[in-house]
């Protein structure tokens, strides 16, 4: 078994899918009470690793375990532990969110007493309010996702996995999100792990974050950390014409740290970014052969850290994305003004068994979530939950 201080430990998880590896050999630690961010690309294996750590895929090789058990050999033990949250909220259009928590409470073999106390306090939790006594259907995709949550806190668990939380989300119910899932750390002292492919995100909510390309884990470490390693200040230059030769020229330079060539734009490290703004200039007034359209000076970013060890940004496989500002597609913002008509209609749930989460890829065909049937003992309601903010 673990160190109890340790929450979860990956040790050389692999998955393959075929000859696919959706997870290469991936090792790490989250401390219990840490928000760990596991951030990544679209296809990166964020997803993959999520459902295997909560035993909803068993790993090709390696082992892990989550509050100190084995998520192959002890599933049920680690399910009554962990609360799961996934992309695509599971949630039934003709059921009210009260119905749909008492359900889910009685799933977990909690009296009807305490299922009870656990929606009135999951209700603030969650800010939901009223909207619990209405049908799931009239939701907004903001609201499915605060109920999804909900779901995943009705039995306390100690470990949170929230698969992409805020995907899809316009920024008020993004900060919402946020809110609550610092709330859940701070006062209960819940480990969370969050996969996210915003760098804000990970950014704002991780105390560390692992960084996930093509089923690696390529860096770690806090979001300043990581950000350190970039140097100070990142200058960016947008050329036309040989942006090569501007590049070799700039390297030159013995302020500048490191170089980065994506196209036409050339990002460099330095370490005091603007006493560096004019002898870049200078150097590249030298190559008349490029010429420079845009020129700025900022702080780095993760995706900068991305960069440096991916070689590519973060953002690329998501044109819709525009890095730290978030998702800007129209079709991604699901939060609307009217609750009358959701965007997004995910399969219901059935009643029985619960599924492992609607999509139809990434599980294992005998993987259901909550345990069926319920837990022999079932978990004691632990640590009251906060009341919500005035
Ligand atoms: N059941 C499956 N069968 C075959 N390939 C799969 C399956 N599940 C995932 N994959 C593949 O594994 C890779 C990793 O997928 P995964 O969903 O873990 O990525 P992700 O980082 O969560 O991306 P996203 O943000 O798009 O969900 C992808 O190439 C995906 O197509």
């Amino acid at each position: 078994m673990s160190s109890s201080l340790t929450a979860i430990r990956a040790e050389g998880v692999e998955r393959r899918f075929g000859d696919l590896r959706a997870v290469d050999g991936v090792s790490l630690e989250v401390q219990a009470g840490e928000i760990y961010g596991f951030l990544g690309p679209n296809g990166a294996g964020k997803s993959t690793l999520t459902r295997i750590l909560c035993t909803l895929l068993t790993p090709s090789a390696g082992r892990a375990t989550v509050a100190g058990y084995d998520v192959a050999t002890q599933p049920g033990e680690v399910r009554l532990r962990a609360g799961v949250a996934l992309q695509e909220a599971a949630l039934d259009d003709k059921q009210t969110g009260s119905e749909m928590l008492t359900l889910q409470g009685r799933f977990y073999g909690l009296s009807a007493k305490t299922t009870k106390a656990r929606v009135d306090q999951l209700t603030s939790l969650v800010d939901i309010g009223s909207a619990l006594d209405r049908r799931i259907g009239t939701y907004s995709g903001g609201m499915k996702r605060r109920l999804d949550l909900a779901l995943a806190l009705v039995h306390d668990p100690e470990v949170l996995f929230l698969d992409e939380p805020t995907t899809g989300l316009d920024p008020v119910s993004r900060a919402k999100v946020w809110q609550e899932v610092r709330r859940l750390n701070q006062e209960l002292g819940m480990t969370v792990f969050l996969t996210t492919q915003y760098l804000e995100e990970a950014d704002e909510l991780a105390d560390r974050v692992g960084i996930i390309n093509k089923g690696r884990l390529v860096a770690e470490g806090s979001p300043a950390q990581l950000k350190r390693t970039i140097g100070t200040d990142v200058v960016i230059v947008t050329l036309t014409g040989d942006v090569g030769s501007a590049g070799r020229a700039l390297e030159s330079l013995e302020l500048v740290e490191r170089v980065e060539i994506n196209g036409p734009t050339v990002t460099l490290s330095v370490s005091d970014g603007p006493s560096a703004i004019s002898p870049i200039a200078v150097a590249l007034a030298q190559v008349p052969q490029a010429q420079v359209v845009e020129l700025s000076l900022r702080r780095p970013s993760l995706d900068d850290v991305f960069l440096s060890v991916t070689g590519e940004h973060i953002t690329d496989s998501d044109p819709f994305v525009a890095g730290a500002s978030g998702p800007q597609h129209p079709q991604r913002h699901q939060e609307t003004q009217s609750h009358q008509e959701p965007q997004r209609t995910p399969p219901p749930r059935p009643p029985l068994p619960r599924p492992p989460g609607s999509s139809p890829r990434a599980q294992d065909s005998s993987a259901t979530w909550p345990p069926w049937p319920p837990a022999p003992c079932a978990p004691s309601p632990g640590t009251p939950l906060p009341s919500s903010p005035p």
